[in-house]
């Protein structure tokens, strides 16, 4: 496959540095480099020592706060080979696998096409690894930002380079899918058609009770058995090595945009331990999802697997088994549009002290995945997950809202075939503001579904396997003669942005702002260079 075309930074920083290619190349010359005694490049590693600098928060005998500034010292190891990098998606037929695979392919080869509104050029808007900056510092002369592609804060892979496959149950190739998504502009779909043709899902599994019962009629491209088993999980397992092996890859990521399942229900002795859930799948237990099965076998495969749907995949026992494996896991629910917008307005409005009292959030779509959604169990996933959004937002907020106090939330998604994958987002937002007045903000939100969640797939496939090749270790007071380098926790919360309903670390909180979401990636890849958070402290334009 082609390197993705090479970027004259030139253009952007006057610096002349290019984005290396990520087809398994050494590391390219990078778009900056940081001088500092705390950071150390080799053509192999980028080591840094960082300061990470917190403050703990005692309650004194008064019930008044002491803060206490703490400082812990951690060396960072990132590793600057680029790998070939292979993506698998479960669900590699639908609207988000089809969509997301033709964008890959038009940007590889720098497609343009005509529009009614006239011609159109590939691109990666809706990408925060490559469609948003970061702050890298201040101009030392003129004091004015300076600010660098997300992309090249890392050495990440290109998404140009990415090789897809996949598995759907539906058989239908990658060129009849994008017709059925009915996403893509024909002009567009015209250019890319001959190679979308030669992409054929692998066939999957299949058990008909954690789907809509309207889905099976695109059911025609099924390993055999219609409850878990080791045979499944050996058999995906198979299919990502010889994924792997016939395309040359170093590396494989894989994750979920098939259907939203139902929820499994989490049983005693069957999906709470890792030995009980490996138990469960050899016995064929029948409350074990299609999805978890994917996830284990990724699992055992040691390969990131990321839940871009709603339903509780990753059960007790399949994060301990992602823990004891060191195994990378990410989800859950892609946040693509209605919830990306409700997390930033929410936390604007309450960090704004206006008091926030009712959202009411309403969705008409008509692909399939409204099908689906279409079935009560289905939709309570997604209800579940388009819920629990604002939830850390308010609790962190104890001036507006008392313990357990919290806004009416209501969420309602309806199928309207009509409207195919151009979902209609319909939100009221209700407010108390000063002196009993009120504030209402209705949004009417156009999002095409398809096309607001690809740029997400690619996100997290190019994130999580950035978090592979970045090991950590404690160093100084804390280091306690430990000199190991080791990974970030399995469950990579590092994703949360592109995320509805983010995965952490068992017993640590839930972060759905989206700032703070954001501001968590960017610093984490900030001190992977020696560099401190981001500030916009500004104290150089304020203390003179
Ligand atoms: N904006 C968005 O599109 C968005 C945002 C958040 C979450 N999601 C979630 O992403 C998922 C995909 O969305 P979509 O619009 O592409 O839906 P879709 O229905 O078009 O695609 C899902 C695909 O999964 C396939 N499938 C179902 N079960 C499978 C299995 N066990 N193995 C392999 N393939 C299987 C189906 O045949 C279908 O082709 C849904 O769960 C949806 O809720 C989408
Ligand atoms: O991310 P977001 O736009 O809030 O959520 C979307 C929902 O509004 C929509 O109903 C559903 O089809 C998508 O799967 C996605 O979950």
């Amino acid at each position: 496959m082609a390197p993705h075309a090479e970027t004259d930074m030139a253009s952007v920083n006057g610096g002349g540095h290019s984005n290396g290619s990520s087809n398994g190349s050494a590391a390219a010359r990078p778009l900056f480099t940081v001088s500092s005694p705390n950071v150390a490049y080799t053509d192999a590693e980028i080591r840094s020592k960082y300061t990470y600098r917190t403050t703990l928060v005692d309650r004194a005998e008064d019930g008044k706060y002491v803060a206490v500034p703490k400082e812990t010292l951690y060396d960072f190891k990132v590793d600057r080979k680029i790998p070939k990098l292979g993506v698998m998606l479960v669900g590699l037929g639908g609207n988000n696998g089809s969509t997301v695979t033709a964008g890959i392919i038009a940007n590889r080869r720098g497609l343009k096409w005509d529009t009614r509104e006239g011609p159109r050029a590939a691109n990666y808007y809706g990408s925060v690894i490559m469609g948003s900056t970061m702050k890298l510092g201040t101009d030392a002369k003129s004091g004015k930002d300076v600010n660098i592609p997300f992309h090249d804060v890392l050495p990440m892979v290109h998404p140009n380079d990415l090789v897809i496959g996949g598995w759907d149950i539906s058989k239908l190739d990658l060129a009849a899918a994008m017709d059925r998504a009915q996403v893509l502009e024909p002009t567009l779909k015209a250019l890319v058609r001959k190679e979308m043709a030669a992409i054929a899902p692998l066939p999957s599994i299949y058990y008909p009770d954690f789907i809509a019962a309207n889905q099976e009629d695109r059911a025609d491209n099924l390993i055999p058995g219609s409850k878990a088993s080791m045979e499944h999980v050996e058999r995906i397992r198979k299919d990502i090595r010889d994924f792997k092996a016939a395309n040359g890859l170093d590396k494989v990521v894989v994750q979920w945009t098939a259907n939203t399942e139902r929820f499994s229900d989490l049983l005693e002795g069957v999906n709470d331990t890792a030995e009980n859930l490996l138990k469960a799948i050899e016995a064929g237990h029948e409350e074990v999802s299609p999805s978890t099965v994917f996830a284990v076998a990724c699992i055992l495969e040691k390969t990131p697997f990321i839940n871009g749907s709603p339903q509780n995949t990753f059960v007790p026992g399949a994060i301990q088994l992602a823990e004891q494996h060191h195994a990378f896991i990410g989800g859950d629910d892609f946040k693509s549009g209605q919830t990306k917008m409700k997390s930033a307005l929410v936390d604007f409005l309450i960090n704004a002290g206006i008091k926030l009292t009712s959202i009411a959030s309403y969705n008409h779509l008509g692909n399939n995945d409204g099908k689906n959604l279409s079935s009560q169990k289905q939709f309570r996933s997604k209800e579940i997950s388009k819920s629990n959004v604002v939830d850390d937002m308010v609790e962190a907020n104890n001036v507006l809202y008392a313990p357990g106090e919290h806004p009416d939330h209501t969420v309602v998604i309806k199928y309207m075939p009509a409207v195919g994958d151009n979902k209609r987002a319909l939100d009221e937002y209700y407010a108390e503001i000063f002196m009993g007045g009120h504030q209402t903000i209705s949004i009417f939100n156009v999002c095409e579904d398809s096309l607001l969640a690809s740029p997400l797939i690619i996100d997290l496939v190019i994130l999580a396997e950035m978090m592979t090749r970045i090991q950590w270790k404690a160093s100084g007071p804390a280091a306690q003669g430990d000199t190991d380098y080791k990974g970030f926790h399995s469950v990579l919360s590092i994703l949360s942005y592109m995320l509805k309903a983010p995965l952490t670390p068992p017993g640590t909180p839930v972060i759905n702002s989206l700032a703070k979401q954001r501001a968590a990636m960017t610093n984490i890849f900030r001190a992977c260079v020696g560099l401190e958070p981001e500030s916009d402290m500004t104290l150089e334009h304020k203390l003179f």
